[in-house]
């Protein structure tokens, strides 16, 4: 099944919170994660003139805010960062309304979630529906949320973890066979005060 880019929002096994992001590309797989500082990962193509042909395929998708990580397939990660201060709720939906879906042939989706150590959000912005939903996470699972074919919040959108760092769940996601075309993987895990970030890319 293809679901084109996807984020999971999950607990390991041993009860950390983590975020994920995976590119998953069948027109742009040149392209890889790339940790930018501790608190930034960014989807950038390897021919840095790719990024003149499409204004979708290079953005931050990692950033973390003193200790909140904000996960999303697009511009709109550094747009909610800096509106972190209306609540996470209450960013997410001002951000997706104002940017809404991509003007692409395919009205590609805008998708994004924030997390701390005390609870989650995600959200989406279609061409024809909204929505921003807080969500409990369990130990061991995963809830996913994709641009095509999954772009919904559902408690059957959920996937087993495996792993405990972000290095292993890194792996783990982008290795992940049920998802097509793999191409890039970055994860945050909270890890008591600390958010520690990995990513793993295709071939490396
Ligand atoms: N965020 C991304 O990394 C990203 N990569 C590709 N897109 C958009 O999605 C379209 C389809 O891409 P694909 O055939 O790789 O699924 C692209 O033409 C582009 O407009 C993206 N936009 C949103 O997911």
């Amino acid at each position: 099944m293809y679901i084109g880019r996807f984020l999971v929002v999950g607990k390991t096994k041993d009860g950390k919170l983590f975020a994920a992001y995976r590119v998953s590309s069948r027109s742009f797989p040149n392209r890889v994660a790339k940790k930018i500082n501790d608190n930034t990962v960014a989807i950038i193509p390897k021919d840095l003139n790719e990024i003149f042909k499409n204004p979708y395929i290079t953005y931050n998708c990692i950033k973390v805010v003193n200790n909140t990580v904000i996960v999303t397939n697009g511009s709109h990660t550094d747009f909610i960062g800096e509106k972190l201060h209306f609540g996470k709720r209450d960013a997410l939906a001002y951000v997706l309304t104002v940017m809404d879906y991509e003007k692409d042939d395919y009205k590609t989706p805008r998708i994004a979630a924030i997390l701390d150590k005390n609870e989650c959000y995600m959200g989406y912005v279609t061409h024809e529906d909204i929505r921003v939903k807080k969500v409990e996470l369990k130990e061991g699972k995963g809830y996913y949320l994709g641009v095509y074919n999954s772009c919904k919040i559902d408690e059957n959108q959920v996937i087993d973890i495996e792993g405990t760092t972000a290095e292993e769940i890194a792996e783990y996601i982008l290795n992940y066979k049920e998802f097509e075309h793999p191409v890039a993987c970055a994860v945050a895990v909270i890890d008591k005060d600390k958010v520690k970030i990995a990513t793993k890319n295709k071939n490396e």
